[in-house]
């Protein structure tokens, strides 16, 4: 067994090499995805912690703003904190992301030494059957779940779609330790905390005219006025 995973312990040198992704489209990037990211951190001790924007998401409409747009507001958003680091792979790919395929990069480029965490919401948990190749990202990582608000708890709903249920059934934990103990498959439920803050509300505010100040760093908010973002009124986005 691998000594503590907590960052206060030290890193052992029996572990392997832990990497967090945080998937997503970030559209902008805003303080619910930054909170559980540095949570996470200080709970996992990672080696590294990526944020890896998606190009074209594959199961949602076209977003607001343009690749490079989100690629910057998530690297503005982040500058401060060198625990962060960003990594636009999949938007400088050409056609739909897919987290299978990111994985199976990092493991080559890791030469299959690492091992791979993709964090995920809850929202998104209950419809990852739908994503591409599915079962094969249990062979690629671990899966990391935070809970959000008006979401369903998921480490203890039945609620999920069967297919769902049955593919995770070995799989829950709550222990970080079992994080290095095996090589893929487990589900982490994470205990974050509970920021009710979605991109979804950030670009509706901003259409609208009301304030986004507190929801996302002020350095992407002055780039969102910057850039005319999400106002509907920027046609060269
Ligand atoms: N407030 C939040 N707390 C926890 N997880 C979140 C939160 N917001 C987003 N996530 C998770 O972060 C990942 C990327 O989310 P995404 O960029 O789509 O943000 P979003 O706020 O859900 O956007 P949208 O409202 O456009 O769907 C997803 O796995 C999503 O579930
Ligand atoms: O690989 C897939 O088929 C797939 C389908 C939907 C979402 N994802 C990934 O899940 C992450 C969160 O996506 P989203 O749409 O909730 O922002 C992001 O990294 C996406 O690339 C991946």
């Amino acid at each position: 067994m691998y000594a503590d995973l907590s960052c206060s312990s030290g890193r052992s040198t029996e572990r392997p090499v832990l990497i967090g992704i945080y998937g997503g489209t970030f559209d902008p990037l805003h303080y619910g995805h930054l909170r559980v990211a540095e949570e996470l951190i200080d709970t996992i001790c990672f080696d590294q912690f990526f944020f890896v924007p998606a190009g074209e998401p594959r199961l949602r409409d076209s977003p607001g703003a343009s690749k490079h747009h989100r690629v910057r507001m998530v690297s503005l958003s982040i500058q401060n904190n060198t625990r962060f680091s960003m990594d636009d792979r999949e938007t400088k790919r050409s056609g739909v992301s897919t987290t299978v395929s990111t994985l199976q990069e990092y493991h080559q480029e890791y030469d299959g030494k690492a091992v791979l965490c993709f964090v995920i919401g809850a929202d998104a948990f209950v419809k990852i059957h739908c994503w591409h190749h599915w079962r094969e990202l249990f062979q690629l990582c671990h899966l990391i779940i935070v809970e959000r608000p008006g979401c369903i708890r998921v480490s203890d709903s039945t609620q999920l779609p069967q297919k769902i249920l049955s593919e995770c059934a070995s799989r829950w934990t709550t222990d970080p330790r079992d994080l290095v103990r095996h090589f893929s498959g487990m589900i982490y439920t994470a205990d974050t905390t509970l920021l009710d803050i979605s991109a979804t509300q950030i670009r509706s505010l901003v259409k609208t005219g009301k304030s986004i100040r507190y929801l996302l760093p002020d350095i992407t908010l002055d780039y969102i006025k910057t850039h005319n973002l999400y106002s509907g009124k920027n046609e060269f986005r």
